[in-house]
């Protein structure tokens, strides 16, 4: 399953953000490394589903809808805090960073509040700059990228020479276990000096820089948005990181808790909720949930966390949700199920990629492929979109 790895400095909301998205129960407390070996859970993107627009009653297998909403299953990864020199060991760093080998994509959940200093230690509120966090987490990543890259670097040199190798592919061997793609690497590579035998540790970290925006991007949550301190930290931050997105882990936690119960009417995503038993609320619960609703529903239009979750795999990521169909008139598995499965795949991808996404066999055997919807063939280059339904025709 696609993983996406929450990182950021110890004492920000990791595993807040964690709980929140995956409805787990890890240790969440007010002091650094509460959070030491890594946890994983399952989380949801949502996008709209068909069944709405078609209006059908949808069977989902590998997924759920709720209210004409598909949650895909996506794995999340909650990690120790790093710290600066994190990729030189400290903090048990580099431990910690090679539990974020597998992820796709980084959620940087940063403290907007800055009431924690830069090793994560409670500090007065507003005290602390959320800025400078940003950019010792990436210049770590970086860094520990670099560490991995340029391991044996000197003999590898001297084996692509003598052995003629392709560089690329000896880059992509160094960096196995990342699930960087070759192709990621000749597109770093390309604005770099090409004579390889050349390069040192600037050009190397440039590489990886280049690698890391392409393979593994990165997501900025502001989290600790219902803290007062947070509003101006957040405003400043965003005209540098445009992308930025304010966010209350705490809130997700409460609105999702109280929705439990049945207290509430809200799912994650939601911009408002209602309240559905006014009469088992007690002031102090009406008053958070009053809290919530103005001084971060309102104003940033969510909680942040579904908000993030899907901007990390539909916008950084670029993918698209299509669902393969057996039987393209009733859109349907073989075994009746109407719209069973929603695949996450790059968007622009063609038919033949979503048949190898679904199985080996069936991308092997594929012949051509049905657009559902207008149950029309389409073309083999046809680049598949957000919703598509396809049935794939196989030989054999
Ligand atoms: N006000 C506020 N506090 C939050 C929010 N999210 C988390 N916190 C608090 O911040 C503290 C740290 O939360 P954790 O989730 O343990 O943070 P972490 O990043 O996992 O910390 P480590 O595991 O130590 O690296 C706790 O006291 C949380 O209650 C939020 O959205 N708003
Ligand atoms: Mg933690």
């Amino acid at each position: 399953m696609l993983q996406i790895a929450v990182t950021g400095k110890p004492n920000v909301g990791k595993s807040s953000f964690f709980n929140s998205a995956t409805s787990s129960k890890v240790e969440m407390a007010n002091y650094p490394f509460t959070t030491i070996d890594a946890n994983k859970a399952v989380a949801h993107v949502v996008t709209d589903c068909p069944c709405a627009e078609l209006d059908l009653t949808c069977n989902p297998r590998n997924s759920k809808c709720v209210d004409g909403k598909r949650f895909i299953p996506i794995e999340l990864i909650d990690v120790a805090g790093l710290v600066p020199g994190a990729h030189e060991g400290k903090g048990l760093g580099n431990k910690f960073l090679d539990d974020l080998r597998q992820a796709k994509v980084f959620i940087h959940v940063i403290d907007a509040s800055g009431s924690t200093d830069v090793e994560g230690r409670p500090v007065d509120a507003g005290t602390h700059d959320p800025l400078e966090d940003i950019e010792f987490l990436e210049n770590e990543i970086i860094m520990w990228m670099y560490g991995i890259l340029s391991k044996n670097w000197t003999r590898l040199i001297r084996k692509i020479e003598a052995e003629k190798l392709d560089i690329s592919k000896v880059i992509h061997e160094q960096l196995s276990g990342t699930g960087i793609a070759i192709e990621h690497i000749i597109e770093a590579k390309r604005p770099i000096n090409p004579d390889y035998f050349k390069w040192e540790k600037k050009e190397l970290i440039e590489l990886v820089s280049n690698l890391l925006r392409i393979a593994k991007p990165m997501l900025i949550i502001a989290n600790k948005a219902d803290l007062p301190s947070s509003e101006e930290n957040i405003k400043r931050m965003k005209e540098k990181y445009p992308n930025l997105i304010p966010a209350s882990a705490e809130s997700e936690l409460a609105l999702i808790n109280a929705s439990k119960v049945g207290l509430i009417d809200y799912k994650p995503g939601d911009a408002s909720f209602n309240i559905l038993k006014e009469e088992e609320l007690n002031d102090n619960q009406k008053k958070a949930l009053e809290y919530i609703k103005t001084n971060i529903l309102e104003k940033y239009g969510g909680t942040g966390v579904q908000k993030a979750l899907n901007a990390a795999i539909f916008d950084l990521l670029n993918m698209i949700a299509v669902y393969p169909v057996e039987d393209e008139h009733k859109l349907t598995d073989q075994k009746g199920n109407i719209l069973p499965d929603a695949i996450l795949i790059e968007k622009d991808s063609i038919p033949r990629d979503l048949a190898y996404m679904v199985h080996t066999d069936i991308g092997d055997k594929f012949m051509h492929a049905i657009d559902a919807k207008t149950n029309m063939r389409i073309a083999s280059d046809f680049k598949l979109s957000n919703g598509d339904i396809i049935s794939i025709i196989t030989h054999g």
